[in-house]
């Protein structure tokens, strides 16, 4: 029986490697594989992992209908043993339901992966869909770290290594953490509802009434 699976977790837990080790396994014994994104950082119509993997994927355009995407593949007598989508946090929702009528109408696993949650903490609307509608939810088991050490579960959203609460839901971007430009960094709870990032710690750990007072 074909499932719909999302594989989820915060930015930097390993879920484009899993996407793309998926389907190496899968084309190695031959099936061949419909591969969607949206907004990957590297650019339109890729699929890419932070170890340097890089695919060839179709980019999911606004209002794209990704199960007529498929019956049209198929009727031209392309092949499509599975579907894997990855960025599906960018999805729409109807998108979500157009890959869970993908699976039930016809009959291929579709494996989607994308973070739960946005920089505010807050579903984002096509991962609300996939917790819905998945068949499973599988949270990727390479746990990314925060600074302090605890397993990351939260996305924090900073600007110059401060986080920020403000701003559009999506905004493409990466944890490497760059000066003043728009970044992301992975936090427990307890610090992302702090606000406390690496650099903030730092400075805290740094400043003047925190350092020890000499008796003499
Ligand atoms: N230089 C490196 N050496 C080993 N592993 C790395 C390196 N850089 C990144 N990684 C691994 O890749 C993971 C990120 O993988 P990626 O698939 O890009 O994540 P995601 O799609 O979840 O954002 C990191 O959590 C880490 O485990
Ligand atoms: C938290 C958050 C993230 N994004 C963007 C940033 C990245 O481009 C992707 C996540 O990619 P990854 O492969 O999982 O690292 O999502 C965003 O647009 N809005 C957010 O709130």
């Amino acid at each position: 029986m074909s499932e719909l699976v999302f594989f989820c977790g915060t930015m930097d837990c390993g879920k484009s490697t899993l996407a793309l080790q998926i389907e190496h396994n899968r084309s190695a014994r031959g099936l061949v594989g419909m591969i969607f994104t949206r907004n990957d950082r590297a650019g339109e119509g890729k699929l890419s992992s932070r170890l340097g993997l890089v695919t060839d994927a179709v980019e999911v355009g606004d209002g794209a209908d990704l199960y007529a995407h498929l019956v049209d593949h198929l009727s031209q007598g392309r092949r499509a043993d599975y579907v894997i989508a990855d960025e599906a946090q960018f999805l729409d929702p109807g998108q979500i339901d157009q890959l869970a009528r993908v699976v039930d109408d016809l009959d291929l696993d579709v494996y989607a992966f994308g973070i739960t949650t946005d920089f505010r903490s807050k579903l984002f609307p096509g991962s609300q869909r996939l917790v819905e509608l998945a068949d499973r939810v599988e949270v990727l088991q390479v746990e990314a770290l925060c600074w302090c050490g605890a397993r990351a579960t939260h996305n924090a959203r900073t600007v110059g290594g401060v986080m920020v609460v403000e701003g559009a839901q999506v905004v493409v971007g990466d944890v490497t953490g760059s000066t003043d430009e728009i970044g992301y960094e992975v936090l427990c709870r307890r610090h992302h509802r702090r606000r406390m990032t690496a650099a903030t710690a730092r400075a805290a750990a740094l400043a003047p009434d925190v350092l020890p007072v000499s008796s003499g």
